[in-house]
């Protein structure tokens, strides 16, 4: 090849370049989709790519482009395209209240296909009537009576942890030590949400079990998934470590699900009420959501093994991922906030005094602090930072139409940071939740538990979990950080959390 050919080549391959280029741009400036979703700002893009590279990097960067750049930049709605799908984030109230209380929006993004593989059509990810029908059936699981019976569960796995954290801290010389809180909540949690999901108990606290390490691995598996876009082409997922990790953990996750619902099944077999006291597990006067589906399965007539299976996962996963990163993050602005930390704990002298006995029903009105404080950490680390929904018709929010096809995210940190609505939004300030401050506020301002028809049916559930084990947990610790602990880098890794762990020093009240 003669250096003249060589560039006659590149000349004619630099005007294809330019000339797709042209057609691109005159493509995307008279398309009906491109023309529409164009007059909804948001940075520039290019071909292909649209506007990955630059979002492209950690998650902590994913997060803060999403969630902070951009949604300063543009507002309450900006439009961005991940390869050639267009996908539009959305944070004002507004906008928020026309999708999330619409039936016709009901439908989850693409960011769930990770999830698909561990939670099949489980209550999380099902669409259309297959959720409707679902959801019905799964709400009498959350009534008043039947959390009220996991109060004594709460309480048992609080008392436990209080004593795994006791030991910690007595384990340093003055009783008063630094440690990673996280790990020691999710074990908590997962204990918590196992008995309550299926009726069992997998004593994630005091033991490890090959389950026990699948639940707390996968969901790193598909956040590490996630970051890597190539792994979305199932041969190659196949043959990469990460793909064969993944297999057996499911293998592990599923293998157990279905284990303890061939289990529970045979015992129901052999009772006529079920709701009486159960020897056999030890569980007595409660209606795991495992009895609920098996009650309404008719022997797989209306709910299949591999449906109830669904359920089942679907419950340990956003049942426990979910609180740990609550509880966690609570424990943090605590210890950032000793005076905040102080009123609370005052709350609960005047409330509990000095017994160790049990928290109650009868207590949660009275922490009333408590549950500010609460509600003041999912605001400004929301555990579920953003979610997303399918457009299947056009849409219109506001002045804006949005096509079919489109995917809309909700970015609820960007919301609940935002300083029109919640002033000096970094601020921890428990008293925005005061009944007098809530007043007059946008009821789509403050969505932690989404909001509308698709709302998180665990809200009730995970509230009153928190309140048991946090107040457990304040009565008995004090919580601190050091002036030179590095502060946590936030991450959405499936829920909030934070790269390099909670690391709190602990000592005992
Ligand atoms: C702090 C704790 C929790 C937070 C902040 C939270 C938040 C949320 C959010 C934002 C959604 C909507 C997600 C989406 O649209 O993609 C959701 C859905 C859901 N949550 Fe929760 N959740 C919590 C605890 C729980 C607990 C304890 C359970 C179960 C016991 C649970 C079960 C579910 C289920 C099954 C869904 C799907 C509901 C549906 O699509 O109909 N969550 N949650």
């Amino acid at each position: 090849m003669t250096l003249y050919s060589v560039f006659v080549a590149f000349c004619v391959v630099a005007l294809l370049l330019v000339l797709a280029y042209i057609g691109w741009w005159i493509y995307i400036h008279t398309s009906p989709f491109h023309v529409t979703v164009n007059r909804i700002p948001g940075p520039k893009y290019l071909p292909i790519v649209g506007n990955v590279l630059e979002i492209a990097g950690g998650l902590d960067h994913l997060l803060h482009t999403f969630q902070i750049k951009w949604a300063q930049q543009y507002g309450g709605i900006y439009r961005i395209f991940v390869g050639t799908h267009c996908y539009i984030p959305i944070s004002s109230p507004e906008l928020m209240e026309v999708v999330l209380s619409s039936q016709k929006t009901i439908d989850k993004g693409m960011s769930y296909s990770e999830l698909v593989p561990w939670l099949g059509q489980g209550l999380l990810i099902s669409s259309g009537d297959l959720w409707r029908s679902r959801r019905k059936l799964l709400t009498p699981a959350f009534h008043f009576s039947i959390l009220n019976s996991f109060v004594e569960v709460f309480n048992e796995q609080s008392r436990i942890l209080c004593g795994i954290i006791g030991d910690i801290c007595q384990s340093f010389a003055d009783g008063k030590g630094e440690m990673d809180v996280y790990p020691l909540i999710t074990r908590c949690s997962l204990d918590i949400i196992c008995e309550a999901a299926m009726g069992t108990k997998i004593n994630a606290q005091t033991e490890t079990s090959d389950y026990i390490k699948a639940v707390y691995r996968i969901g790193q598996v598909i956040t590490e998934q996630f970051q890597q876009p190539w792994l979305r082409n199932s041969t190659i997922l196949s043959l990469s470590a990460l793909g064969k990790e993944r297999n057996q953990l499911l293998k592990t996750l599923h293998g157990f699900t279905e284990e303890v619902i061939n289990h529970r099944r045979e015992i129901l077999k052999k009772k006529e009420d079920i709701e009486v006291d159960d020897k056999e597990t030890g569980i007595r006067n409660r209606l795991p959501l495992l009895d609920l589906l098996l009650k309404a399965s008719e022997g797989g007539k209306v709910l299949s093994n591999q449906d109830i299976r669904n359920e089942i996962d679907t419950f340990m996963f956003e049942g426990h991922d979910t609180t740990t990163s609550l509880l966690s993050w609570f424990l943090y602005v605590m210890a950032m906030n000793p005076d905040i930390q102080e009123r609370a704990w005052i709350e609960l002298q005047n409330e509990f005094g000095d017994s160790e006995r049990d928290c109650t029903q009868e207590d949660i009105p009275n922490l009333k602090y408590l549950e500010c404080c609460i509600k003041e950490t999912l605001r400004m680390y929301p555990s579920v930072p953003a979610f997303e929904r399918t457009v299947q018709e056009d849409l219109q929010i506001g002045k804006y139409l949005i096509p079919a096809g489109c995917t809309i995210g909700f970015l609820i940190l960007a919301a609940h940071r935002n300083p029109e609505i919640f002033p000096d939004p970094l601020v921890f300030n428990p008293e925005r939740f005061f009944q007098d401050e809530v007043v007059g506020r946008h009821p789509y301002a403050y969505v932690p538990f989404s909001a509308g028809p698709r709302n998180c049916i665990g809200q009730r559930f995970a509230m009153l979990e928190s309140k048991i084990v946090l107040s457990t947990l304040l009565r008995r610790f004090k919580f601190e950080t050091l002036s030179n602990t590095k502060p946590p880098i936030i991450a959405n890794q499936l829920v909030l959390k934070s790269m390099n762990g909670i690391n709190l020093v602990v000592s005992r009240r």
